[in-house]
């Protein structure tokens, strides 16, 4: 699928340790992440996840080749301006939530617009308060929420600033099925009705099933890409990768 990429990464390698330890987490992978799109990474454990979209996002550095937000390449900033571009240009989702316990929802979701001095965009946040439906939920802390109703919090934190691509690690990890889905059909809105750009790691194919395509990462490398995936498909498919990593 072509089109302006959002975030991409170019003949990105990962290395972890050295000597006999070395692991290659990344081994050479260039891919571009489609704005407008909902784009999912999937691959058996230990195949790269979480490092490509580390190293995509800024929060971790590749050993070599390049990442861009946008027209950034990402090696070539220094930590503060790093910073800069992960709080201004890019949004996260955790799977453990990640909010401050002792803000309410609606400071958690202004917070990082308040962290970088600016003004929250009043329009914009009032119709993701809408969007997430935590309308009557703005003054609770956290902890008086239930797990679903945290990731929501978190969903609109991500999207509050308006950035080029939010990431999400998991984000239904924590939660149970109805819970998951709803989270999932927020990206998905967030994404079709608001024009944004979600990468979303998962192992879930249910979840995966809820993006506009799905890459495939195996042993660090890009494995395949699938279009309008479904659970059964994305299933059958990372069967295959389980099976050819078992004879090698
Ligand atoms: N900080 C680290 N130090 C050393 N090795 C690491 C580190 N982080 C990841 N690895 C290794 O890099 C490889 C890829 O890990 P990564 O977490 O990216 O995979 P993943 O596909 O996200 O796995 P999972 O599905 O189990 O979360 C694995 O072999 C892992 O053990």
């Amino acid at each position: 699928m072509s089109g302006t990429s959002a975030a991409r990464v170019t003949a990105a390698v990962k290395v972890y340790g050295s000597g006999d330890t070395e692991v290659r987490a990344l081994d050479g992978v260039t891919l571009g992440f489609t704005a407008g799109r909902f784009t999912a990474i999937m691959g058996p454990s230990g195949s790269g996840k979480s490092t490509l979209m580390h190293c995509a996002a800024g929060l971790d550095t590749l050993t070599s080749g390049e990442a861009h937000i946008g027209g950034t390449e990402l090696g070539s900033l220094g930590d503060k301006k790093l910073t800069l571009l992960r709080r201004e240009r890019v949004g996260f989702v955790f799977q453990a939530f990640n909010l401050l316990p002792t803000l309410t929802v609606a400071e958690n979701i202004t917070l990082p617009q308040d962290l970088a001095g600016g003004s929250p965009d009043r329009e914009w946040t009032d119709a993701l308060i809408d969007v997430v439906g935590l309308r009557d939920r703005l003054h609770h802390r956290p902890a008086e929420l239930s797990g679903g109703q945290q990731q929501r919090v978190a969903v609109a934190r991500a999207f509050a600033g308006r950035p080029e691509v939010v990431f999400a690690d998991e984000p239904t990890g924590n939660l149970d099925s109805r819970s998951g889905e709803e989270v999932l059909g927020l990206l998905g809105r967030a994404v079709r009705q608001m024009g944004r750009t979600v990468v979303m790691v998962t192992h879930d194919p249910v979840a995966a099933a809820h993006a506009d395509e799905v890459v495939f990462l195996a042993d660090g490398r890009l494995a395949g890409r699938m279009e309008e995936p479904t659970a059964e498909r994305v299933l059958d498919r990372l069967k295959s990768y389980d099976r050819a990593g078992a004879v090698t």
